[in-house]
């Protein structure tokens, strides 16, 4: 099973800009989580910080009793090899075919031998399905193979959390609706704890079991999906409608007089609540997810801490769990 993944007090800054301040959430062990927000909002120094790439000021990420922001540098070392990572462009050798790409951590981090590597790299290649294409060039492949190709090179090394940097950027629809799938096929057969960072409302809308915002320096919101899918904080809910009505605005954040003028136009600001399309499924003949139940036991011991919108959403979502006493 995946690694809970825990954050607490994160704070990261360049000079005297603060990229967020007091970043607090845990991923759950096994689950799939999605962070979401606009452009410039420090999502990729987020994942990055988590990894121990980058050095918030204050905090601490504890992952397996390590903690990525204050341990020394050797157990961080240690301790990255617990994720895999997959960049926004795939990050490839263009210089190499897929096979050797994705050899690459195998031969770099391990003593394995080549028989046992090709078996392991062979076993991602059909998982993220690109058999066939291992002798390619990065090159002579699609942007969605590239992606794929990026996805089995973070799974090598058999990780038990996985960052995704906008797994989805490039692709068509058609495409991202398939990674979409690759990604909860993923979790169906290796459990591990995710976290993808992406602008796609669609992936953000069928593929994780948590949600967060980052915004204004902050993190908005973080927990169940149906907490922000169902949520009345503005920018939530503009992001999550795509929106330009809204304190999102096209190169920063809009001044108080454009709100304020949004407010008093109501065809402007009347957002209908989203509706909840169902999580995707991992497809026929997978196991199910095993984070489901875990996930289900999680909601319900913080359901009092829930608001009402969010609890119908769930209860919906969630019918065989008896939810105060209603039958299963
Ligand atoms: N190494 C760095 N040095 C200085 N500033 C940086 C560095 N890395 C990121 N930043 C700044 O931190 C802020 C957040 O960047 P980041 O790439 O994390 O945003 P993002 O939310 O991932 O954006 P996008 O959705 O456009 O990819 C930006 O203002 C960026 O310029």
């Amino acid at each position: 099973m995946g690694i809970e993944v825990v954050v607490e007090g994160l704070t990261k800054s360049f000079g005297t800009q603060t990229v967020w301040h007091d970043v607090t959430l845990t991923l759950p062990p096994g689950e799939v989580s999605v962070m979401l927000g606009p452009s410039g909002t420090g999502k990729t120094v987020f994942l990055k910080s988590v990894i121990g790439l980058l050095k918030p000021e204050r905090g601490r990420v504890l992952v397996g009793g390590v903690d990525m922001v204050n341990s020394p540098e050797r157990d961080i070392y240690e301790a990255r090899k617990l994720f895999g990572l997959m960049f926004q462009d795939g990050a490839l050798f263009g210089s190499m075919n897929l096979f050797d790409n994705i050899a690459f951590p195998l031969r770099e981090h391990t003593r394995k031998k080549e028989s046992e590597i090709r078996r392991i790299v062979m076993e991602r290649i059909d998982m993220v399905g690109l058999l066939g294409s291992e002798g390619k060039l990065p090159g002579e492949i699609s942007g969605g193979m590239r992606k794929r190709a990026g996805l089995a090179r973070a799974l090598v090394l058999d990780p038990q959390i996985i960052l995704c940097d906008e797994p989805d950027s490039g692709l068509d629809p058609v495409r991202t609706s398939y990674l979409s799938q690759l990604l909860i096929d993923l979790n169906a057969q290796i459990d591990a704890t995710m976290l993808i960072v992406t602008h796609n409302l669609d992936i953000a809308a069928t593929v994780p079991d948590n949600m967060g915002m980052l915004f204004r320096r902050e993190l908005v919101a973080f927990g169940p999906r149906e907490l922000l899918l169902t949520s009345r904080e503005p920018v939530v809910r503009q992001f999550l409608a795509g929106r330009r009505a809204g304190p999102i605005g096209m190169s920063e954040e809009k001044d108080e007089a454009t709100l304020a003028r949004e407010r008093r136009d109501p065809a402007d600001t009347a957002t209908a609540p989203p509706r909840i399309v169902p999580q995707l499924e991992p497809s026929e003949g997978l196991p199910p997810r095993r984070a489901v139940q875990r996930r289900r036991a999680r909601v319900l011991e913080m359901w009092d801490q829930l608001p009402p919108h969010a609890r119908e959403a769930i209860k919906s979502g969630l019918t065989a769990v008896p939810v105060r006493g209603e039958p299963v």
